[in-house]
């Protein structure tokens, strides 16, 4: 990440803190458009709360973070979804809606008050299912899909929200192999399109394999950040998650695999 790039995503010093505990701390981050950052790190390291706290629904404690330039927690709700679409790691989903409908939510803070959606919202709405593949969902009350099928609806919403950056939670974690890679090789080409697209992923493989850069945290703090190779080597991996791991380019695919070796 070049510090001299103009930074879509910027973190300064950001603090993040509960219960009077340092869940972030120190943490800088510049993310500039037309990236693909993946956030790692091991379970509690502080992913979501970054997330979150980008998305304006954590207040700093220290430091700041801006997106486009202004601080996400000073945008009125509306103002912020039409710059941040969040896909959170929690998909469960309360009321009885069809997934269309849910899809179509997506366009909300774009339409005016009592606005109805009009027929770009639809195309919207329908773009994002097809490339979710989510269109032979349209008509299912969400309440009764699975796990990955609830995923990719969400995946679907956030695409319909068309918005300059997007911040995606594990929005893998439920899915099978071939809709793992369609949902990354979409984020990556959304990113290649000139978005700014931060995902959290606990498959170091898969990210290496399709984010332009990573950025590892542990116990709230970064350990690093960067390009995959700069990030992902054994002393990173042993320092963030107490692992001996091997890390070789892949023969097929030329991007890095890390193979995790249990400790003798
Ligand atoms: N509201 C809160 N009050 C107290 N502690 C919290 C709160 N929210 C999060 N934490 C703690 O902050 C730490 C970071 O949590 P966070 O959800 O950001 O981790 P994560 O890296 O996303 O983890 P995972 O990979 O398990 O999803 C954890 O130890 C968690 O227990």
């Amino acid at each position: 990440m070049d510090p001299a790039e103009d930074a879509v995503i910027a973190a300064e010093g950001l603090r993040v803190e509960a219960d009077g505990r340092a869940l972030l701390d120190g943490v800088e981050l510049r993310v500039p458009a037309g990236r693909m950052l993946g956030l790692v790190g091991p379970n509690g390291a502080g992913k979501t709360t970054l997330l979150h706290t980008i998305a304006g629904l954590r207040r700093p404690a220290g430091g700041r973070v801006t997106v486009e330039g202004r601080a996400a927690h000073d945008l009125r709700p509306r103002e912020l979804a039409r710059v941040i679409a969040h896909v959170p790691q929690e998909t469960a989903l309360a009321f009885p809606f069809t997934a269309y409908e849910v899809t179509l939510m997506g366009r909300h803070p774009r339409l005016g008050r009592f606005a109805l959606e009009g027929p770009a919202d639809h195309r919207a709405a329908e773009r994002a299912m097809a490339a979710t593949g989510t269109a032979h969902l349209a008509g299912r009350d969400v309440t009764t899909l699975s796990g990955g099928e609830r995923q990719l609806v969400l995946l679907a919403k956030a695409l319909a929200q068309d918005t300059p950056v997007l911040l995606a939670d594990e929005p893998v974690s439920a899915l099978d192999l071939r809709h793992q890679l369609g949902v990354l090789r979409l984020l990556r080409d959304r990113a290649d399109a000139g978005r700014t697209v931060l995902v959290v992923l606990h498959d170091l493989n898969l990210a290496a394999r399709y984010c332009t850069e990573l950025a590892l945290l542990a116990g709230g703090r970064l350990v690093a950040t960067g390009a995959p190779a700069h990030v992902l080597t054994p002393a990173h991996l042993d320092g963030a998650y107490g692992i001996r791991a091997m890390v070789r380019p892949d023969d097929l695919t030329g991007s890095l695999t890390v193979t995790a070796l249990e400790n003798p």
